[in-house]
């Protein structure tokens, strides 16, 4: 693995999750070793409780793991402090399932909500207003998400996730609440990104439709890995055209 020709953007090893449950502890992540290269579509997949949200919320630093090492983009997520922590959540987008958008907030105004409170070196309306074009939803900037389709909103949430420029994308069934032509939208707006900026981008799911899209599938089962991967790697020519994703 070490000869690998690619970059790792997240690697995990022996990562371990318990929950309290009941008297006695639910191991929901069990020394999961994993390694996903920098520039492509992976699928976290797996039966429902197999771990794949704790195994996500791990990596996006939004629970802390029990112990093992989580590296992203060389930085390890595991030991942070608080500022680090903060940072690091920064530098990375997250998409959940039900969007999490702020309903009293226009489409535009929920694009800048997570940057509002920090100095940044872009006009935030002027990159919110870019984000929600590139998503396709430009001319709905002021639309509150109850006027936007679940896909639009889900593309807002997406436009949200890209403020920071990130490097690294994870999706919590993104297209869980979505009716399949909207779920396909969403996957497409995925992979453009991914294709476009170089994103790394790492999505669990249970649907199939879903992994199909992806270039590679690491099935989890009872909390460990049930295989790790099928799918071929994209050319590196393809993996490696970059464009220019701006500074946050
Ligand atoms: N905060 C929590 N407290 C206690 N147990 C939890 C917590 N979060 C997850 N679990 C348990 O950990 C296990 C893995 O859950 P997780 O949500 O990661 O699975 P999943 O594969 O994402 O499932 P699904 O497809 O149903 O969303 C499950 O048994 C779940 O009940």
């Amino acid at each position: 693995m070490t000869d690998h020709h690619e970059t790792a953007a997240i690697e995990c090893v022996d990562v371990v999750k318990r929950f309290r449950a009941g008297d006695g502890w639910l191991t929901a992540v069990d020394g999961v070793s994993l390694r996903i290269d920098a520039g492509g579509m992976t699928a976290l997949t797996g039966p429902s409780g197999s771990g794949k949200s704790t195994l996500l919320h791990l990596i996006g630093a939004i629970e802390k793991a029990d112990s093992g090492s989580i590296l992203v983009n060389d930085a390890e997520v595991t030991t942070l402090g608080r500022t680090g922590l903060t940072a690091y959540r920064r530098s990375i987008g997250f998409v959940f399932q039900r969007y999490h958008l702020i309903a009293a907030l226009t489409a535009l105004d929920n694009v800048i909500a997570p940057v509002l409170p920090y100095r940044t070196a872009y006009n935030k309306t002027a990159r919110a207003r870019e984000l929600l074009a590139t998503v396709g939803l430009a001319g709905r900037e002021e639309a509150l998400p109850a006027r936007l389709s679940g896909g639009e909103q889900q593309r807002v949430a997406i436009a949200r996730a890209l403020m920071g420029s990130p490097r690294v994308l994870l999706a919590d069934e993104p297209t869980g609440n979505l009716d399949s032509q909207s779920g396909d939208a969403v996957l497409d707006l995925l992979d453009d990104l991914r294709r476009d900026h170089r994103m790394t981008v790492l999505i669990a799911t249970h649907e199939r439709q879903v992994v199909e899209r992806c270039d590679r599938v690491i099935r989890l089962r009872d909390g460990a890995l049930a295989e790790a991967s099928a799918g071929q790697d994209r050319p590196a020519s393809q993996a490696h055209s970059v464009v220019p994703w701006q500074a946050p």
